[in-house]
């Protein structure tokens, strides 16, 4: 494990292999080590979103487990298998952003046609219902919209049924109300218990919608936790009191206090243990009505991808 990485997320012993397994893998083109020693486990069930900066290795990464690419270095498996051969038995699907999809077909004849390609398939009704385009199985791929035409992809994606479905930004260029009809046919389908694994740019999808944020930057992960883990591990927690006659002096002398800022009764805390500040506050001051909430998911984006961060302890 690099010297970066801040281990917060830890599964327990499963008795099924990995969903995802990534020991130490590297991969450069030429001179750009676009993947420095990633280490990734990711257990069936969870959905996890990839989240860095343009440039830091996610797609490289994604590639290599859908094995369209292979790594310089490491181990990438798949459910206890290499990628290309959990990907022939129908246990993985990727959702692309572009390509893949024929204009002069309509929705219902796009997955029909996917299903052609498997033994075993999901019903066509079931596939564009759980994508959440049933009402539109009639209508040609050339008339759907940029968001319906991403949910087709999923619909196909769904055809095998497969255990892990990875996707690479499924969302860039989508309108807001598109992306969120989106997540919803994502999210409702991942609440039945399907791995899923997906890059992004948008802090607000990996917030809402991944039980599980890995932070990458510079080929490597800098960051893994709930959404609320790595917010309170790059800005701490903000806790709120009402304190009638606070002492800022003797506030800020509570261990743990990073910040203090008095306004009339309202005292606000900046600090890194915030169940320890609640306590003391409790129990040794007046203070009453406590607020304990985390910074937004932006601040600690910026603040561990930035180049002046090292690396946090747990
Ligand atoms: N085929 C390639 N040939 C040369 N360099 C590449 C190739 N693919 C990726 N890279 C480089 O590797 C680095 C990582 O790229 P990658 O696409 O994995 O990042 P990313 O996190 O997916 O970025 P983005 O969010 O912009 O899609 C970048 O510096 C990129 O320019």
């Amino acid at each position: 494990m690099n010297s970066t990485v801040t281990p917060l997320h830890r599964s327990g012993a499963t008795p099924t292999p990995d969903a995802i397994s990534l020991d130490g893998v590297t991969k450069s083109f030429g001179d750009v080590h676009a993947v420095r020693g990633i280490d990734l486990h990711v257990a069936p069930g969870e959905v996890v979103a990839f989240l860095g900066p343009n440039g830091a290795g996610k797609t490289t990464t994604i590639d290599m487990i859908t094995g369209l690419s292979q790594p310089d270095a490491g181990r990438v498996e798949v459910f206890g298998m290499g990628p290309r051969a959990a990907i022939e038995r129908g246990l993985v699907a990727a959702v692309m952003q572009t390509g893949g999809l024929l204009k002069d077909l309509t929705v219902g004849e796009t997955v029909d046609l996917t299903a052609s390609l498997f033994a075993q398939t999901r019903s066509r009704q079931e596939c564009l219902e759980r994508a959440g385009i049933a009402d539109i199985a009639d209508r040609l791929v050339a008339k759907c919209s940029g968001g319906q035409q991403q949910r087709l992809r999923f619909a196909m994606a769904l055809v095998s049924d497969p255990a892990l479905i990875i996707l690479d930004e499924p969302t860039t260029g989508m309108d807001v109300t598109g992306r969120r009809d989106f997540w919803s046919a994502i999210h409702a389908d991942a609440q039945r218990g399907r791995t899923v694994l997906f890059a992004t740019h948008y802090l607000e999808e990996a917030d809402q919608y991944a039980d599980r944020v890995v932070l990458v930057r510079h080929g490597q992960i800098v960051a893994d936790g709930t959404a609320s883990e790595i917010k309170a591990l790059a800005s701490g927690r903000v806790v709120k009191a009402t304190l009638p006659e606070a002492n800022t002096a003797v506030l800020s002398a509570i261990p743990g206090v990073e910040s203090v800022d008095v306004r009339g009764d309202v005292v606000t805390f900046g600090t890194k243990d915030s169940d320890a500040l609640a306590r003391h506050l409790l129990t040794n001051t007046t203070a009453y009505d406590l607020e304990i909430t985390s910074q937004g998911l932006e601040a600690a984006f910026i603040a561990l991808t930035g180049d002046d961060f090292e690396g946090a302890s747990a």
